[in-house]
């Protein structure tokens, strides 16, 4: 997917990814992460994503990436923080008490822009992309996090029906990003209420560790 096509839909509004409210699956799991307070939650691919508010006030420290500027804007307008806002090479860092924002392409994002990050929260991140960025995708995300473990969040549903995004990953997918790296384990498969575009569609918690 171009960073265009992110931008369109950002500047028509059309942001059906967003849930606007936290994502009842992290609610649910967050517990099996056993993160202890202050450690750092890094979430791919955020947008404005209300699960970062949760998060926080769940005492996490958070470092999250985002292509669209003006979504990272409206983040902290409704986090209530005016952020520091610095360039970083080719990336924008926007900063307030626990939380960090890059504005920019996730594939330029270095292990020392991150720092240490002890879980990655990946809700419609993996399957935002296509078969073809995909691999990539999860090797630079283990390589920036130096394989932290993960909480990935999918939809899974007959790709035929339609062409993503969201793209459908199936427990196959995931066993073959992932299986190199991690012990997976499926916490939760559960409809999505009205599917996907009127389509059936489950929507999975996978624990990565
Ligand atoms: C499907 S949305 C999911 C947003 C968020 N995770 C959520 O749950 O609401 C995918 C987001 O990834 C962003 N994005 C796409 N490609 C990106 C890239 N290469 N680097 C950073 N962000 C990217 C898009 O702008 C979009 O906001």
């Amino acid at each position: 997917m171009e960073a265009n096509f992110w931008h369109q839909k950002w500047a028509k509004g059309e942001i059906g990814f967003h849930e606007g409210e936290v994502n009842q699956l992290l609610e649910k799991h967050f517990n099996v992460l056993n993160l202890q307070p202050s450690q750092t939650v890094f979430v791919p691919l955020c947008g404005k994503t209300r699960d970062i508010a949760w998060l926080l006030k769940k005492q996490q420290n958070v470092v999250g990436v985002e292509l669209n500027e003006e979504a990272v804007r409206q983040l902290f307008d409704e986090l209530g923080e005016t952020p520091e806002v610095t360039a970083v090479g080719e990336l924008i860092r926007f900063s307030a008490p626990h939380v960090v924002v890059y504005v920019g392409d996730f594939f330029k994002l270095t292990r020392e822009h991150v720092g240490h990050i002890d879980v990655v929260y990946d809700r419609a991140a993996l399957v935002a992309l296509p078969d073809s960025m995909r691999t990539i995708y999860c090797e630079h995300l283990l390589h920036v996090t130096q394989q932290a473990k993960q909480l990935l969040i999918t939809f899974e549903y007959e790709q035929s029906r339609f062409a993503g995004p969201p793209f459908s990953i199936s427990a196959q997918l995931v066993e073959r990003y992932y299986a190199n790296a991690f012990a997976i384990h499926r916490l939760e498969s559960k409809p999505v209420k009205g599917g996907i575009r009127g389509f059936d569609a489950l929507e999975t918690a996978w624990s990565l560790r």
